[in-house]
């Protein structure tokens, strides 16, 4: 499978406090990736380095490069709106804008530039097919985003990213706010976006990790202790460190 992001020798502080230490990774395309590990540990940070959302936090100073298909998302060059379309990020807690339901699909592509109501109506239900949320909000499309239920609401966000056809799809914890049927739901719909897409997520919940994702990295205090296969990391962990958290002992 081809590399689709890679991070090599990334270092990246927080004013003078070092969050990032020496990160090397390959993420492989259309495979689902998942980071692991305790709080604070830089799962987050690691994330938001990979399409420049730590560019808005003032005081981060980051060394190292971050490749998406060979290019450096940190050149000049690099056009960061752009990055952020390739590279689509879905949060912890579903943050719909407060406006209609096909109003938060049509606001990534009318954004960027798109205003032909056909199109739209074409994009907005595509990307909530795709999110499989289509079923449940099509005959009330203009109802406000934040009548729909959490879960729903998440499914929302997704189809918001989806509809500026991204490659990339970050997800920051994003069942931490769901209840167990919902965050089944995601969890299902995660796995078929891989047929389409790149993901990678952050996880507190390592059962979550073992259902989902193909490759999993540990990540402690800043660093990656252990990239591998899902079921090596969960059943034969090489790092004693490694072996202690996903069987409890700490985090
Ligand atoms: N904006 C910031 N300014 C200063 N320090 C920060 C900032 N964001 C995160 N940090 C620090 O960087 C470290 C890594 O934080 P990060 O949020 O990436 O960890 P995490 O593994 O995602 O944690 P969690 O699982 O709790 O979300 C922590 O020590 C945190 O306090």
């Amino acid at each position: 499978m081809k590399v689709k992001l890679s991070a090599q020798n990334l270092n990246l502080h927080y004013g003078s406090f070092q969050a990032l230490k020496e990160i090397n990774i390959d993420i492989k395309e259309k495979e689902i990736t998942a980071f692991i590990g305790p709080s604070g540990c830089g799962k987050s940070t690691f994330l938001r380095s990979l399409n420049r959302m730590n560019d808005l936090i003032k005081g981060v100073t980051i060394d190292g490069n971050v490749l998406i298909d060979n290019q450096d998302i940190y050149s000049s060059k690099i056009d960061v709106v752009e990055l952020r379309k390739k590279v689509g990020m879905v949060f912890q807690s579903p943050n719909p804008f407060p406006m209609s339901i096909y109003d938060n699909v049509a606001y990534g592509p009318r954004v960027h530039g798109n205003k032909n109501k056909r199109k739209l109506n074409e994009i907005v239900e595509k990307s909530l097919k795709q999110a499989a949320l289509w079923d449940e909000v099509k005959d009330n499309l203009n109802k406000s985003a934040l009548s729909l239920s959490g879960g729903q609401q998440q499914r929302l966000c997704i189809a918001r990213v989806l509809a500026v056809e991204p490659e990339v799809l970050l997800m920051d914890e994003p069942t931490s706010a769901l209840d167990p049927i919902s965050t089944l739901r995601v969890e299902e719909l995660v796995q078929k976006l891989k047929k389409d897409y790149t993901i990678v997520i952050v996880t507190h919940n390592m059962q979550q990790a073992a259902r989902v994702s193909d490759v999993t990295a540990f990540f402690l205090t800043g660093e990656i202790i252990e990239y591998d296969i899902t079921e090596n990391i969960f059943t034969k962990p090489k790092d004693q460190r490694t072996e202690d958290y996903i069987t409890g002992r700490f985090g």
